[in-house]
């Protein structure tokens, strides 16, 4: 790979993050000479959509120079690519809201990536990201993938047992939107900031964080602050009530549990009986996004088909599309930076299976991720991650065997599900709801 001129592509273009990502991407433009970036999506009408923000993106910050292609086609898509930035969602946000409004039928959590919800999604997600691997193996197959397609456990368990050897790194963007957070909130800086964090992907810990500039491990006095005051969502969640109701939860968690920070998606496995009921089955998070992020894109795109070109882009993401840029140079460069990635553990947590895979911090350089080493983790985590890394194990083994009965083993173990006649009643539902989607379960 050279180190300049680079090729881009971003499968999902017409996702509502791609101009996240090429904001970073044009940020970084000094370690990361971009030549082309190409935008490939199933949707021919969305990925045109997000080719006019992008286009007139790159123009506001004269970069016309940078050629932007839109494609349906995966050899154009992937032939001499570079980076490959993943951000599917496999049946849009039509089928999330049936993840979440089918288990909440039946008193069961209902959410994109936790719970059986994500357990559907996991099943469509696979066979999707997989055709796309297959294709960049056959198109590009020195090019690194950076994967943000989710469900990730899932999907990294899932590509691994197909690709043992790829290139590929599976990220999160939660952990580094927690620190911002906080960071935020309570005025330190996160740049001085090593984090020592596991889990599973939504599912994890803070072991400690320690603040080079302060000299110790902030952790603690951060768990303090938690306890008696809530965390405010940081200025790109604005005015977003749910993930304000979501680091309100971790209030409550640290309340009960003050050890360790938890990642605010535990709420999920730990409180399922509350999340259910405050949840609305007829207005979930997929019918705010509709509203949100998705009408927001439609918007801008019909503007610049107008003819309009000042005031039309407006985004807000976070660290999202940052974090993902900076892992790429970071190979691209030999930076060897640390982030928090979806790796086979391999002996990181020296008491865990060592076939899980887990959320750990690694060094990623030009040869790829090297994660750290660990200490043994406490009964109460390793209890609640061995059931949990055994559901998706099998969930993963039911989609390469088509096994319903694997199927019916996930759902039942899922840490969400009370009863084993519940687990089978919202399987045949969904399985219903994914028809072609999903694999044939028999
Ligand atoms: N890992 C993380 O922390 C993280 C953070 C944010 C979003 N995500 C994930 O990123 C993905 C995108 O999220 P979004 O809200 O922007 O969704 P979205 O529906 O707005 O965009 C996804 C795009 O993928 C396209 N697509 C679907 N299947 C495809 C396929 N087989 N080939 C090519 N394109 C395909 C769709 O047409 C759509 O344009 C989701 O999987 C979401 O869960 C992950
Ligand atoms: O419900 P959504 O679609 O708004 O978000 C779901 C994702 O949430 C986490 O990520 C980020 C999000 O990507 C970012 O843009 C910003 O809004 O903050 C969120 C967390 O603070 C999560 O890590 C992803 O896996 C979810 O898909
Ligand atoms: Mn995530």
């Amino acid at each position: 790979m050279s180190e300049e001129n680079l090729i881009i592509t971003i499968v999902g273009g017409g996702s509502t993050y791609t101009p996240g990502i090429i904001q970073a991407i044009l940020k970084s433009k000094k370690v990361f000479p971009v030549k082309e970036i190409r935008l490939y999506d199933n949707d021919q009408e969305r990925n045109h959509d997000m080719f006019l923000i992008i286009q007139l993106l790159l123009t506001t910050n004269q970069m016309q120079a940078v050629t932007l292609v839109e494609t349906v086609d995966p050899e154009i898509a992937f032939k001499g690519a570079d980076f490959i930035f993943s951000q599917i969602r496999v049946g849009g946000l039509a089928m999330r809201e049936q993840d979440e409004k089918i288990p909440l039928k039946y008193g069961l959590v209902g959410q994109e990536t936790c719970g059986v919800g994500g357990f559907a999604y996991g099943l469509r997600s696979l066979g999707g990201l997989l055709t796309i691997v297959e294709d960049i193996q056959q198109h590009a197959p020195n090019a690194w993938i950076l994967n943000y397609t989710n469900p990730e456990s899932i999907i990294s368990e899932g590509i691994r047992r197909a690709f043992p050897n790829i290139n590929m790194l599976n990220a999160c963007d939660m952990t580094i939107s927690i620190e911002e957070t906080i960071a935020l909130n309570y005025g330190y800086d996160r740049k001085n900031w090593i984090s020592t964090y596991y889990g599973l992907n939504h599912f994890g810990w803070y072991r400690s964080i320690y603040d080079n500039s302060l000299g110790r491990d902030v952790m603690p006095e951060i768990i303090k602050k938690i306890q008696t005051t809530y965390l405010r969502v940081a200025d790109f969640n604005k005015g977003d009530e749910a993930w304000q109701a979501a680091f309100e939860m971790m209030s409550v968690m640290v309340r009960n549990f003050p050890d360790y920070l938890p990642n605010n998606y535990l709420e999920y496995y730990l409180y399922p009986d509350m999340i259910v009921e405050e949840a609305d089955v007829n207005y979930t998070r997929a019918n705010m996004v509709m509203e949100g992020r998705e009408k927001k894109t439609k918007r801008m795109a019909a503007a610049i088909k107008a003819g309009e070109t000042r005031n039309v882009l407006d985004f807000n993401f976070g660290e999202h599309g940052q974090y993902i840029v900076d892992m790429a140079v970071s190979i691209l460069k030999d930076q060897r930076r640390r982030f928090m990635l979806l790796l086979p553990n391999r002996g990181s947590i020296p008491n865990l299976r060592s076939d899980a895979v887990v959320e750990i911090p690694a060094y990623v350089g030009a040869t790829g991720p090297e994660a750290i080493s660990l200490e043994p983790i406490n009964d109460f985590h390793k209890g609640l991650m061995e059931a949990q890394v055994a559901a998706e194990k099998l969930l993963v083994d039911a989609f390469f065997e088509g096994s319903y009965q694997k199927a019916l083993q996930a759902f039942t173990l899922n840490q969400t599900v009370p009863s084993a006649r519940i687990a089978k009643q919202v399987l045949d539902e969904m399985m219903i709801a994914n028809g072609d989607y999903w694999p044939k379960l028999r």
